[in-house]
C-alpha cells in the first residue's frame, strides 16, 4: 500500500517568540497559477532519507535563508496531521528564527509578519485557514 501513502508536507508557523508569540509570518505563493497569490506557512515536501523536522529545517533555509528553533507541533485531527490535499498531508510547527532575516527567496512573491488579531487577514490557502484557527489556540494569542 506504498503507493497510496500520502505526500508528507511539513510547514512552520513562524512567530517572533515562542514563549510569547504576538506575529506570525505568512508567505505569499508565486507558484503554481492555481495557487499564486495565497498565502500559506513556509515549507514543503519530505525528501527521501529525511526526518519531517530536517526537511523542515532544510525548507526554511532554502525558501527564507533562516535557521529555526522548533517549539510545539500543532496537532491535526486526522492522526495527528492536517489534510490539505486529497493526496497530501501537513505536518506543522510552531517555530523561531534563530539566525537570518526572512527573505522571500524561492517560493515566494511577498511575506508578511501578521500582528495579533491580524492572522486571519490574508487570503490563506484554503486547506490553512482551520490551521490558522489551531496556532491561535495553542499559543492562546488573541489574535483571532
Ligand atoms: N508549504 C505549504 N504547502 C501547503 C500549505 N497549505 C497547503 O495546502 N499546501 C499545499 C500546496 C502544495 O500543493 C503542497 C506543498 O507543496 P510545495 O510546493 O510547498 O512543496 P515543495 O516546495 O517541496 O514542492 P516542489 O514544487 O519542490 O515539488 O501543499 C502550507 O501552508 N504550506
Amino acid at each position: 500500500m506504498t503507493g497510496s501513502q500520502p505526500t508528507l508536507v511539513v510547514a512552520a508557523a513562524l512567530v517572533d517568540d515562542l514563549d510569547a508569540p504576538t506575529v506570525l509570518l505568512s508567505a505569499r505563493r508565486r507558484t503554481p497559477a492555481s495557487l499564486a497569490g495565497r498565502w500559506e506557512f513556509p515549507g514543503g515536501k519530505v525528501e527521501p532519507g529525511e526526518t519531517p523536522e530536517e526537511a523542515l529545517h532544510r525548507e526554511l533555509r532554502e525558501e527564507l535563508g533562516v535557521a529555526v528553533g522548533l517549539g510545539d507541533e500543532v496537532p491535526g485531527p486526522e492522526d495527528g496531521v492536517w489534510r490539505i490535499t486529497p493526496t497530501h498531508v501537513l505536518r506543522l510547527w510552531l517555530a523561531e528564527v534563530v539566525s537570518g532575516v526572512p527573505a522571500p527567496l524561492v517560493e515566494h512573491d511577498e511575506l508578511r509578519w501578521l500582528p495579533a488579531g491580524q492572522w486571519f487577514d490574508v487570503p490563506w490557502l484554503d486547506a490553512d485557514v482551520p490551521i490558522v484557527t489551531a496556532v491561535v489556540a495553542l499559543t492562546s494569542a488573541d489574535a483571532a
